[in-house]
């Protein structure tokens, strides 16, 4: 593997980039499938400076959303920031002046915008951002930028314009929601959130919001919010220490959240801002803890009784999870701290990365297996799994907790992707990005579950981001489609670009290049052109009447 050229993971990381809201036609390279049509939309943080004042943490960054549209054959790229009115205040103070994660900022000199939700003169509670950086989501046919905090960004998936700001504890009590929503197949939208402020309560809430407004309601362009409903709440073990999640898992017929021992401290949270000290500082991880793995009956709404845990660990990204004769496989990428968010840490990427960063802890894919039935006094002190694919354990114990240790599926993967027509089934292929945890590139990767074997795309100097899987029409089989990811590139002479790989075997069909900087991103949707019809159509009556 090369060398990376002198400041490449300064600048891939910190300089703002500039955004292009224009469509820029791409040169395509080989050939894109005549089915292929739709735009890859994804989200990341773009602007890490603003006047005289920059972020300290990568996640801090101004959303800048970005899209690669395809059509004919052919493909246009373009971005825009997102006009949060953190971004819109930032802008017009030239300084930062709106907290993020990893940043607190005071008083702000925009006061319009903020002023009425909080009294900020109190300097006690600061404004909350709707910087919403980390992914795109789909509710019907509305498009949001979501970040895990409770506001999310409407935006137009074809212009990337923003709309409406949006706040989910106007519909549910949630003071933090995750990113990584879950999607039935009539396109409901199931998704979780913290309540840390509700009468001392602190709960995890697990909730619903469909597709589409009834019929009377669609002509006052009401939102599909309005008919959010709760599925089920879950009380926190600790009023003070709730968990800190990124994302869950779901089967067929379960949900399952994983109560990890990587924590949100409530009292250093509410003291924060008078201590002058960011958020991520009020996350701890309770490394001699347990980690609790709740598993939620769809049908009757209600937690199962069973104490399933395992010891512990951080997670960030579920990957799926199904079941099987009896019992819940659930697959995550775990770590044993989280060293990755100081990994994320600006200051640290820079050009001395590897000494800087001493990541404690590798990604690795584990598969835990719950057993179901556990309810047999005899069962005490065995193995109830009987999967015979798996190494994976859980024994009972005497006081009826069954005590989980994960089978390690493989190693160094993150940002992981699944074909989603297999989200809560049994399946086989992960899709992600290889992880090496120094300033080379990463790779993309297929990872076969049965063989255990890889499949990678790499090229010096490319910079590959979470893989979007694409399933081609009439699939037969899981693997049946494309994979898009966007390639950012380090070396100047080498112009960034689409990349469009062969699922099935990871060669590579066509890419597209675009003569302008890419950012990294975290995540993204692929939003298939039959999906967009629907918005063309109600253009197009208005313009009849
Ligand atoms: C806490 C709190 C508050 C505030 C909360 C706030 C502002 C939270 C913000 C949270 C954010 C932005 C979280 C972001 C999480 C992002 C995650 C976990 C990203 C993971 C990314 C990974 C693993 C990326 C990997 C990689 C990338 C990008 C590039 C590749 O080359 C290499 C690889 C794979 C390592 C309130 C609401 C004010 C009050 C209440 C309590
Ligand atoms: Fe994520």
């Amino acid at each position: 593997m090369a060398a990376e050229p002198v400041g490449a993971v300064e600048s891939l990381f910190g300089r703002n980039k500039e955004e292009h809201p224009e469509p820029i036609q791409a040169e395509v390279h080989g050939e894109i499938p005549s089915w292929m049509e739709g735009i890859l939309l994804r989200n990341g943080p773009g602007m890490h400076t603003i006047g005289e004042t920059k972020y300290n943490h990568w996640f801090d960054g101004m959303a800048l959303l970005h899209s690669f549209t395809i059509k004919n054959g052919k493909v246009f790229y373009q971005s825009k920031y997102l006009r949060s009115d953190t971004y819109e205040c930032n802008i017009e103070a030239n300084r930062i002046v709106v907290s993020e994660f990893g940043t607190m900022a005071y008083p702000d000199p925009c006061k319009n915008i903020f002023a009425k939700a909080f009294s900020y003169l109190s300097h006690t509670i600061p404004q909350f951002t709707d910087n919403c950086l980390i992914n795109i989501m789909k509710n019907g046919d509305d498009y949001y930028a979501t970040s895990e905090v409770n506001f999310i960004r409407k935006i137009n998936p074809r212009t990337l314009e923003t709309l409406e700001k949006v706040d989910y504890t106007k519909y549910v009590a949630v003071n933090l929601a995750t990113s990584h929503p879950h999607y039935d197949s009539a396109g409901n939208i199931l998704n979780m959130g913290t309540s840390i402020v509700d009468k001392g309560k602190t709960k995890y809430v697990i909730f619903k919001i469909p597709p589409s407004v009834p019929e009377s309601e669609k002509k006052k362009k009401k939102t599909c919010l309005k008919h959010l409903e709760v599925m089920c709440t879950i009380p926190s073990r600790s009023l003070l220490n709730p968990s800190y999640y990124h994302s869950f898992g779901v089967s067929e017929n379960y949900v399952l959240f994983v109560e990890q021992p990587f924590k949100l401290d409530i009292l250093k949270l509410a003291t924060a801002y008078i201590r002058g000290v960011n958020w991520a500082s009020c996350l701890v991880f309770q490394k001699d803890d347990k980690t609790w793995i709740h598993l939620i009956d769809k049908q009757t709404k209600k937690v199962l009784p069973t104490k399933y845990y395992t010891d512990a660990l951080v997670l960030f990204h579920h990957v799926n999870a199904y079941e099987e004769d009896g019992h819940v496989v659930l697959d995550i990428i775990s770590y044993t701290d989280h060293s990755l968010y100081q990994m994320f840490y600006l200051k640290n990427l820079n050009t001395n990365f590897e000494d800087n960063v001493k990541l404690t802890s590798i990604p690795t894919c584990k598969r835990f297996v719950l057993p179901l039935q556990c309810d047999k006094d005899t069962d005490v002190g065995s193995n109830l799994v009987r999967l015979p694919s798996t190494t994976a354990t859980a024994v009972k114990e005497k006081d009826g907790s069954i005590y989980c240790q994960a089978e390690i599926l493989c190693e160094g993967i993150e940002l992981p992707r699944i074909n989603y027509d297999y989200n809560g089934k049994k399946y086989r292929y992960i899709f992600a990005a290889e992880v090496k945890w120094s300033p080379v590139p990463t790779q993309v990767v297929k990872f076969d579950i049965v063989t255990k074997k890889k499949l990678h795309w790499e090229e010096d100097h490319c910079w590959p981001a979470e893989p979007v899987f694409v399933p081609s029409p009439n699939a037969q089989e899981e693997d049946d489609g494309i994979i898009l990811s966007t390639i950012v590139t380090t070396d100047p002479r080498k112009l960034p670009f689409l990349l469009i790989l062969d699922a099935k075997t990871f060669k590579e069909m066509a890419r597209a290049t675009v003569n302008v900087e890419l950012h990294l991103d975290l995540h993204g949707i692929f939003i298939r052109d039959k999906d967009l019809q629907l918005e063309h159509e109600v253009d197009l009556d208005k313009e009849e009447d």
